[in-house]
């Protein structure tokens, strides 16, 4: 059972370690147990003979270290200790005074310390709750000066658990291995600077005890592979035709921002939808029939600056036609008014951009709630801030939630970790991407993605959440296949379309 999934806090994983102490394992094995696993992990990183600095800290975090010095110096690596703490918890002081019996050299000053090739960051775990301060931050800044390789035991010390706030400094760790539960400040936006390669170190916690704690259903989860494959359209039925596999339409573009209605609908090719509309303005139409041939272009009446003036269907067709609509990449905020109108529709409606900024400055945000169907948002932290000038953003998942239980809406912000919250709470957040997408038309990708999937999959049992969560999924994944091929540098938004099928053949 992959334990990838799952988010906890640090007082959740108290819990769940308190469950686990009081079934009756004992808390030197685990200590034990964790430490061996880290050791095992560390060989294939560190070659025989190197010289590995073992931060220790007073918690338990330092007593993981201590293991990982005793398995590391009976294995010929040249280890040295660093603990400055006075006062130790009772376990890992007994781990500290068999180090002590091994001769293992042990410093107290950073100005002793001898040079090394690795370091082990066991300072602080889940149980730092308040700022680091004097002697120890001093020890931390150097440290990260020194700029070689450091491995964070579970979290990388100074960093808050559940926000991932620095509490003061932090170690800016190469790796991060997060023990037996993915903890959530490492999946909020302002630790990842500190985190580097993180990786989770799955010591059997029981699934009943995880469950008990955080529930059959986790209020938050972290998207992954599995999770993002099992709510794809795939395999097709092998009867259906292309009114089964949904009906998307688009509403974006103007003559200022014509390129942003050509990736939306590149994204949206790229989802497999049954039956692609797009309307532009009528200017556009030309152009956007030379590039997406499939699609039926819906040339509308524009303004005189070239934005869509009204939105006008063929006959025989209004907005409740389509299985889902997908509004604002490219729109401008030249006309206000096809947003009140829009949102009337019956069926579900991502609204991005442009359409989001023209929602913030009318002030159509209760209104949401009183839609038919489902609503989902797609911005970015700016365009968060306008939509919702009174929510705190500090820690990214909060807000969210606040932002989704508000607008009865699902909100998914974007960035390097986007998160995705229904308006229950429950959150899914992206934990890969790559700062390869940080250019102009990668989000108008990622709604003509979402539009084309979330068409596909309504009327059947997946809720929109989980297929918003695989759009973003996608999306990333698409993002990183193509910086490994092309550089980060290589990964415009066009480019991008064309590496969202490699993913999945992959
Ligand atoms: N959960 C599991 O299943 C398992 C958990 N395990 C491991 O245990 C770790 C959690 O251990 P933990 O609870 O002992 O806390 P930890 O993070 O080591 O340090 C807290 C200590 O630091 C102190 N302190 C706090 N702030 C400070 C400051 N600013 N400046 C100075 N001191 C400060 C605080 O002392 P205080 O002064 O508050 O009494 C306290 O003593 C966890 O991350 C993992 O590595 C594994 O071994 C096995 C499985
Ligand atoms: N640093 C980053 N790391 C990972 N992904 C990023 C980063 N910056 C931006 N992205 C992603 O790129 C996309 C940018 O979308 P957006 O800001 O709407 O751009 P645009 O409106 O120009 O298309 C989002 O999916 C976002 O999550
Ligand atoms: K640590």
């Amino acid at each position: 059972m992959t334990k990838e999934k799952f988010i906890v806090t640090a007082s959740q994983m108290r819990e769940i370690e308190a469950r686990i102490f009081t079934a009756g394992m004992p808390v030197a094995a685990l200590m034990e147990k964790v430490g061996g696993l880290i050791f095992q992990r560390l060989q294939a990183i560190i070659s025989p003979g190197k010289c590995v600095g073992i931060l220790v800290g007073p918690g338990h975090n330092g007593g993981d270290a201590l293991v990982v010095a005793r398995e590391l110096h009976f294995r010929g690596y040249q280890v040295w200790i660093y603990q400055p703490f006075s006062k130790l918890k009772e376990l890992t002081s007994q781990h500290f005074q068999y180090t002590q019996s091994l001769k293992i050299p042990c410093y107290q000053e950073i100005s002793q310390l001898p040079s090394y090739d690795f370091l082990i960051d066991g300072l602080f775990g889940f149980g730092l709750e308040r700022e680091i301060t004097d002697s120890i931050a001093a020890a931390v800044n150097y440290f990260n000066n020194k700029n070689q390789p450091i491995i964070s035991i579970d979290i990388p010390s100074g960093l808050h658990t559940d926000t991932g706030e620095v509490l003061g400094t932090a170690i800016q760790a190469t790796y991060t291995f997060c023990l037996g539960l993915w903890k959530q400040g490492l999946l909020q936006e302002q630790a990842l600077p500190y985190i580097g390669q993180a990786e989770l170190i799955d010591f059997d916690i029981p699934l009943a005890d995880i469950q008990a704690v955080i529930g059959d259903i986790p209020k938050i989860k972290r998207i992954t592979q599995t999770t993002a494959l099992s709510t794809l359209p795939l395999p097709r039925p092998l009867i259906t035709h292309k009114y089964k596999q949904g009906h998307l339409l688009l509403i974006c573009g103007s003559r200022r921002y014509a390129g942003g209605a050509i990736l939306t609908g590149l994204g949206a090719r790229a989802s497999g939808v049954g039956m692609l509309s797009i309307a532009v303005p009528e200017s556009l139409k030309m152009l956007l029939v030379s590039q997406l041939p499939e699609a039926l272009i819906i040339g509308c009446p524009e303004t005189e600056t070239g934005a869509i003036a009204s939105v006008q269907l063929p006959e025989n067709i209004d907005l409740n036609s389509f299985t889902a609509i997908a509004c604002g990449p490219g729109l401008t905020k030249d006309n206000i008014s096809i947003i009140p109108e829009i949102i009337q529709c019956e069926c579900p409606l991502i609204l991005d951009a442009d359409a989001l900024n023209i929602l913030a400055q009318i002030g159509t945000i209760p209104r949401l709630k009183q839609r038919k169907s489902a609503t989902v948002l797609t911005p970015h932290t700016g365009e968060f801030k306008r939509l919702f000038p009174n929510i705190d953003h500090t820690d990214r998942i909060k807000a969210i939630q606040t932002a989704a239980q508000e607008s009865g809406a699902i909100v998914l912000l974007k960035g390097a970790r986007t998160a995705i919250s229904n308006p229950q709470g429950n959150v899914w957040i992206n934990p890969e991407s790559t700062p390869a997408l940080a250019r102009g038309g990668s989000g108008d990708v990622l709604t003509g993605l979402l539009g084309g999937l979330l068409a596909q999959i309504m009327n059947k049992e997946i809720l929109i959440e989980d297929i918003v969560a695989t759009a973003a999924w996608w999306h990333s994944q698409a993002g990183i296949l193509a910086a490994q091929t092309r550089t980060e540098l290589g990964v415009d938004a066009f480019t991008l379309t064309q590496y969202l099928m490699p993913v999945l053949k992959k």
